[in-house]
């Protein structure tokens, strides 16, 4: 495959030192990872297409353009595309403005070649990570309240979520569609593979795609294939999701997204577990279990005509509700402690653990964006931390979580300040929390009004914006538009 080829290699490598490079291609070739290398960013630049499907592993310093100028303008062209940035240790503080930028995960120089692949191996996007078969070796065991499997590990310590694995598991066994429901970042994908790595197809392949990620236009062709010159563009025959998950799971992300053409698509290929390609009149055996995931309310979709009924009964046979992350209170410090070992595992920071200060505003924040927004902070404060403590003002929640509670800003105690621990707001500020439910204010309208108020407070600046909020740039896009036609905002 050449660096021109249309088909995207699965990691672009950009690294100017010629030994490193060689070093880290010998890694990619061991583990039989497929890539191209460049030793500038400016090379890489053509290559950029909001379809490009890839890990794009980069140095920050380079000869002309660095990885943090890629980096923006690969926001622009590929908002969902995963970056990772390499830096010398005694840059670590760049890589804290990269992940800043949108970077989706960062490497400290020297690492272990094990550290590139596991980093490799969490960022791929779905197209390709999804195309995996995930043996039996690699499925999950449960262990106490850790469940684990080597790239996509479980955790679950408060009783809400072992309850909500529980479920998972007794549906697993059966050919049951399930509709995961659940705000953004919970761990919707999670549970979805978590079903199919403990149900009889996990020889299969799980497959998962995301609705909203994906122009309509092309949707159809992506989950059902198409022949050769079936429309312009076709220049060849290409397999729909639905054959390639044959056997296996396939799970369909921001179902409540679809356009409605493709649910009555999708209910017929559901009935009669047979697809037609765009194009084509044979009939392919697709034996395929669907998981659905949204975070849209679907019931209230159907009553407003946006999602067909019949589909969404077909889908919701089994609902399986992943709950916020603060109504799961005693998965905060476990979770944070599994991003910990993660993070510090890639700076090479094995004594790097949380103050007390720390986990006690961990404890108590309100987590708005659920568990993406845990690991993001954590990943973060790996790069802030000096000494072998996390401190509470490395964790960086500053006012805006506070103030999405509706704090008074000069509640909020100095964050920056290293002395430990005086956090008397988060405290105050979980109260409020409870009090907006008691007001009655429903949980999408207490979403809806923190993703306008850090959208406004950086200025509009999206970047910035799914940085904060611990979401990822698609959730915001669409959640925006949802926000738009509902009205809320004029563009
Ligand atoms: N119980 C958990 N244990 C370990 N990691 C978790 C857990 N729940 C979520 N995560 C991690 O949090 C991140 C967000 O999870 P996931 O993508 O499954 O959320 P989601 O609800 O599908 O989000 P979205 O609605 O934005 O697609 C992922 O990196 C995932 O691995």
């Amino acid at each position: 495959m050449r660096a021109s080829d249309p088909q995207p290699f699965p990691v672009i490598l950009i690294e100017d030192d010629e030994d490193l490079r060689e070093a880290i291609a010998v890694t990619l070739r061991m583990n039989k990872i497929d890539f191209v290398t460049h030793q500038r960013a400016e090379t890489v630049i053509p290559l950029l297409r909001p379809d490009l499907k890839t890990v794009l592993v980069t140095d920050y310093k380079l000869p002309g353009m660095t990885g943090l100028d890629l980096l923006k303008i690969a926001q622009k062209e590929c908002p969902d595309l995963a970056v990772v940035i390499m830096t010398a240790f005694a840059d670590a503080k760049l890589a804290v403005e990269a992940l800043r930028a949108g970077a989706r995960d960062f490497l400290i120089k020297p690492f272990v070649p094990q550290q590139l692949i596991d980093i490799i191996a969490r960022n791929q996007p779905e197209s390709i990570q999804t195309s995996e078969v995930v043996t039996p070796t690699q499925a999950s065991q449960l262990v106490g309240s850790e469940i684990r499997s080597p790239a996509h590990q479980l955790i679950a310590a408060d009783p809400e979520t072992i309850a909500t694995f529980a479920r998972c598991e007794r549906v697993a066994g059966t050919d049951t569609s399930v509709l995961v429901t659940g705000q953004s970042g919970v761990g919707k994908e999670l549970v979805a593979r978590h079903i199919h790595l403990h149900s009889k197809r996990a020889n299969g392949p799980y497959i998962a795609i995301n609705c909203a990620a994906i122009p309509d236009t092309l949707l159809e062709s992506i989950l059902f294939g198409h022949e050769k010159g079936s429309f312009t563009g076709a220049t060849k025959a290409q397999t729909g999701k639905f054959e390639q998950a044959h056997k296996g799971t396939l799970f369909l992300d921001e179902i409540g997204e679809m356009p409605a053409t493709l649910q009555a698509k999708l209910l017929r290929v559901l009935q009669d577990k047979m697809v037609e390609r765009i194009g084509s009149t044979e009939l392919i055996q697709a034996d395929v279990r669907v998981i659905a995931a949204t975070n849209r309310n679907l019931q209230e979709q159907v009553k407003s005509g946006h999602f067909r009924e019949d589909l969404y009964f077909r889908l919701a046979v089994f609902p399986i509700h992943v709950t916020e992350l603060r109504k799961r209170p005693l998965d905060i410090l476990p979770l944070a402690d599994f991003f910990l070992s993660r993070y510090r595992m890639n700076i090479g920071r094995d004594e790097l653990v949380l103050s007390e200060g720390a986990k006690k505003l961990l404890k108590t924040y309100s987590w708005p964006g659920n568990v993406r927004e845990l690991e993001n902070i954590i990943q973060r404060a790996v790069l802030l931390a000096d000494g072998d403590q996390i401190l509470a003002g490395d964790l960086e929640l500053g006012d805006l979580g506070a103030n999405s509670l509706g704090i008074a800003k000069n509640a909020i105690p100095d964050l920056s300040s290293t002395e430990e621990p005086i956090m008397d707001a988060p405290k105050s500020g979980t109260n409020i929390a409870s009090d907006i439910d008691e007001i009655g204010q429903d949980i999408d309208s207490v979403e809806r009004d923190h993703i306008l108020k850090v959208l406004a407070k950086v200025d509009g600046n999206r970047t910035k914006a799914v940085e904060i909020l611990g979401i990822s740039a698609r959730a915001l896009r669409y959640k925006l538009k949802s926000y738009k036609e509902a009205g809320f905002i004029n563009n």
